[in-house]
């Protein structure tokens, strides 16, 4: 399988009522959240697509490589909607989902877990981070073949990311601290003070 093809999916139509701005302009060491994903994404995946409602607010802060996918659902469905939706969309075998408040991502190790996809099982439809306090969906990889399975759960009335994962062939990742960092996500006016 060596032609395994990985694009990047960032969702950016959250309604960031925690943080009470939208999130994904908000600024971390200098440069708005959502450039900083994008440009992580950038370096794991020739095609990096951003989900959202409001393209003309975030056209100017990524790059051009950079391309936009509409919300054909109404908005505030959340996450797992959306990637049902982005994978509707996108060809690539895998999608790794990536949500817009993540600070700390590095690419390497995104690497390093993209280079495991060719070992796991055709059963396997997602492969994703797995910590004590559960999956870690919004920084995790999806296969095209979910897609089914994901209408599915939807269609039955689902909106949890983790029931779904409890309930379809997933392969954990496990983290050590160091890696575990880069899942820290920035939801509230106080995480942005770290
Ligand atoms: N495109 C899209 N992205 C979404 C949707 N819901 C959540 N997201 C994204 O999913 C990621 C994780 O969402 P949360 O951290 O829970 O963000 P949120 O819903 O914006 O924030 P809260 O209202 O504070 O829960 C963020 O990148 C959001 O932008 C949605 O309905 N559509
Ligand atoms: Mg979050």
């Amino acid at each position: 399988m060596s032609n395994t093809t990985i694009a990047a999916l960032i969702l950016a139509g959250g309604k960031s009522s925690r943080m009470g701005q939208d999130k994904a302009q908000i600024h971390w060491e200098g440069k708005p959240l959502l450039t900083r994903v994008c440009e992580v994404a950038t370096e794991c995946c020739s095609s990096v697509y951003v989900l959202t409602s409001w393209p003309e607010r975030y056209q100017e802060i990524v790059s051009e490589q950079v391309q936009f996918l509409p919300e054909s659902s109404p908005i505030g469905q959340g996450p797992l909607v959306a990637l049902t939706d982005g994978l509707t969309q996108i060809d690539a075998e895998w999608v790794l989902l990536l949500a817009c408040d993540l600070p700390q991502l590095q690419p390497e190790i995104l690497q390093r877990w993209m280079s495991q996809l060719t070992d796991v099982s055709e059963s396997i439809l997602a492969v994703v981070p797995c910590q004590d306090s559960g999956w870690e969906p919004l920084c995790g990889f999806y296969r095209r073949t979910a897609l089914t399975a994901l209408q599915g759960f939807i269609t039955q009335g689902g909106r949890s990311f983790q029931a779904w994962l409890s309930q379809v062939p997933v392969h954990p990742l496990t983290l050590e601290a160091t890696t575990a960092a880069i899942l820290f996500n920035c939801n509230t006016p106080a995480d942005l003070q770290q």
